[in-house]
C-alpha cells in the first residue's frame, strides 16, 4: 500500500516508470501493477516527472521589495547595493518575513523546493537573519531553505561585518558567504577570501562567495578561492557565485585558472537573468554578455548550476521564481544549443544545483525524499522550451500544489478547437 502513486511519467533520464510514495519517501520506481493499492493515484502519462527545482543562489531578504524606497535608475549592481542599504534602515522583521513567505508560495507552486539564499549580515540588528531563520523554520515541511551569511557591504569595508557574519553563523545560518570584489582594495578582497574560508574550515561549513561580479578582467578572486579551498582541504564544499569577470579575462590566464578550479572541485553558479541586466553597463558597443564561461568550465568537469539571484528587488525588477525561466535565459546567453546542452540546462536547475547545495535524499531513486514535480512536457528540452504548467507538486510525501493543464480553446474555422504547445511529431497521432 502506497500513500501516493505517480503513474506512467517520463523521468529526466527518459525512463517511463511509476513512482510509489510511502511515509515521505520514494518506495518504488518501476512499472507497478494497475491494481496496486494507493491513497491517491496521479496519472502522469506522457508528462515529465522530475525531482524538484533547485535555486542555488537567491536573495530572499530583499525579494518582492521592488520600488522600496525607490527604483534602481542606473541598473547597476552598485546602485542596487546602495538602494538596498537605504531599505535596510527602514524595513522590519515582519515585512521581510511576509515578503519571503509570499515568494516561497510562488516557488512551491512552481516546484522550486530547495533554495540557497544569501542573507545580509551588514546590519548590527541582524534583522534579515532573524527573519529568514524564522522563514526557514516555517517552510521546512516543503522547502529546504539553506542560508548563507553574506556581508553585502564587504567583510572589511563595514566595520562590524566580520563580527556580525560570525554572529549570524552562531545563530544557525548554514553557509559562509562573502563579496571580495566589493572590498576597498584587491588586497582586502584576497584577505577576505582567506578569512572566510578559514571560518568555514574551522566550523565544518560550506562556502559560497559572490566572486568577481564585475566586468573588470583583473578581478581574480576566484583564483584565491581555488587556492584556499586546496590549502584548507575544502574540496567539493566551495562555490564561486557570478564569476562574471571571467567573461572578460585574458584567454591565456583562463587556461590556467579553470584547471585550478577543477582540481579544487570549486563549483560555479552563474545567474543569467540578473547579470545580463547588470553587466556591460559601462560598455558602448560591443557590449559584453553578463555571463561567466559555462561550457568551458563544464568541459573540465566543474559543476555549474544556474541561479536566479533576484526577484523584484533593488537589482532586478522582474522574475517569477520559475527556474525554467533561468535555464531558458542561461541557455541563450551561454549559447547552449546542442541537444545535450539544452538538456543539461534542465539538470543545472535540478540535479547539478542539488549537488552544489549538498542536498540529502535528493532524486527519484528508492529511498530518496518524496519530493517531485509533474510537468506538462515530454522531456527536459521541451520543459526548457515551454516552461510549462506544473501539473502537480509533491513535497516530502504530500501533494502541495495542483494546476490544470493549459489547453487554449480556438475558434478559427478549419482549425482544431484545442491548441497545445506540446509538439506531437508528424504521424504520431
Ligand atoms: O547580484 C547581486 C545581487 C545582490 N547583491 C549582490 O552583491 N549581487
Amino acid at each position: 500500500m502506497f500513500d501516493i502513486v505517480v503513474k506512467g511519467g517520463t523521468l529526466p533520464d527518459g525512463r517511463v516508470a511509476d513512482i510509489g510514495i510511502r511515509d515521505g519517501r520514494i518506495a518504488a520506481v518501476e512499472r507497478l501493477d494497475d491494481a496496486v493499492e494507493a491513497g491517491e493515484v496521479i496519472d502522469a502519462t506522457g508528462d515529465l516527472v522530475s525531482p524538484p527545482f533547485v535555486d542555488p543562489h537567491f536573495h530572499m531578504d530583499a525579494t518582492l521589495s521592488y520600488g522600496l524606497p525607490r527604483i534602481n535608475a542606473s541598473g547597476t549592481l552598485l546602485e542596487g547595493i546602495a538602494l538596498w542599504g537605504e531599505l535596510k534602515q527602514v524595513m522590519t522583521v515582519d515585512e521581510v518575513k511576509e515578503r519571503a513567505l509570499a515568494y516561497c508560495d510562488w516557488a512551491a507552486s512552481l516546484g522550486l523546493l530547495a533554495i540557497r539564499s544569501h542573507v545580509d549580515t551588514c546590519d548590527d540588528r541582524l534583522l534579515g537573519v532573524q527573519a529568514l531563520l524564522d522563514v526557514r523554520e516555517a517552510v521546512k515541511g516543503y522547502i529546504d531553505l539553506q542560508l548563507v551569511a553574506f556581508p553585502q557591504d564587504g567583510l572589511y569595508c563595514d566595520p562590524t561585518a566580520y563580527e556580525n557574519t560570525v554572529r549570524a553563523l552562531d545563530m544557525g545560518v548554514d553557509v559562509v558567504g562573502g563579496i571580495p570584489h566589493f572590498e576597498r582594495t584587491m588586497a582586502y578582497g584576497v584577505a577576505s577570501v582567506t578569512a572566510l574560508c578559514e571560518i568555514a574550515a574551522e566550523r565544518g561549513l560550506l562556502v559560497d562567495l559572490h566572486c568577481d561580479e564585475t566586468d573588470d578582467p583583473m578581478s581574480r578572486h576566484i583564483e584565491t578561492l581555488a587556492y584556499e579551498t586546496q590549502r584548507l582541504g575544502l574540496q567539493g564544499r566551495v562555490t564561486g557565485s557570478h564569476l562574471t569577470s571571467m567573461h572578460s579575462m585574458d584567454n591565456y590566464y583562463v587556461s590556467k585558472l579553470l584547471p585550478l578550479m577543477a582540481e579544487a572541485q570549486v563549483a560555479a553558479i552563474p545567474n543569467p537573468l540578473i547579470n545580463i541586466m547588470l553587466q556591460g553597463r559601462h560598455d558602448t558597443f560591443p557590449k559584453r554578455r553578463g555571463l561567466t564561461r559555462v561550457k568551458e568550465m563544464q568541459a573540465l568537469g566543474i559543476t555549474v548550476g544556474w541561479g536566479q539571484d533576484c526577484v523584484r528587488d533593488p537589482w532586478y525588477s522582474l522574475g517569477t521564481g520559475d527556474m525554467l525561466d533561468v535555464a531558458f535565459m542561461g541557455l541563450h546567453v551561454a549559447q547552449m544549443s546542442a541537444p545535450e546542452e539544452m538538456a543539461r540546462c534542465f539538470d543545472m536547475v535540478t540535479a547539478e544545483s542539488a549537488k552544489i547545495m549538498h542536498l540529502d535524499g535528493y532524486g527519484l531513486e528508492v529511498g530518496c525524499t518524496a519530493s517531485l514535480v509533474v510537468l506538462d512536457a515530454g522531456d527536459k528540452i521541451e520543459a526548457v522550451r515551454l516552461r510549462p504548467d506544473r501539473l502537480c507538486v509533491i513535497a516530502k510525501g504530500k501533494v502541495i500544489s495542483r494546476q490544470a493543464r493549459n489547453d487554449a480553446r480556438l475558434s478559427i474555422p478549419g482549425r482544431p478547437e484545442s491548441v497545445r504547445r506540446r509538439h506531437q511529431p508528424m504521424g504520431s497521432g
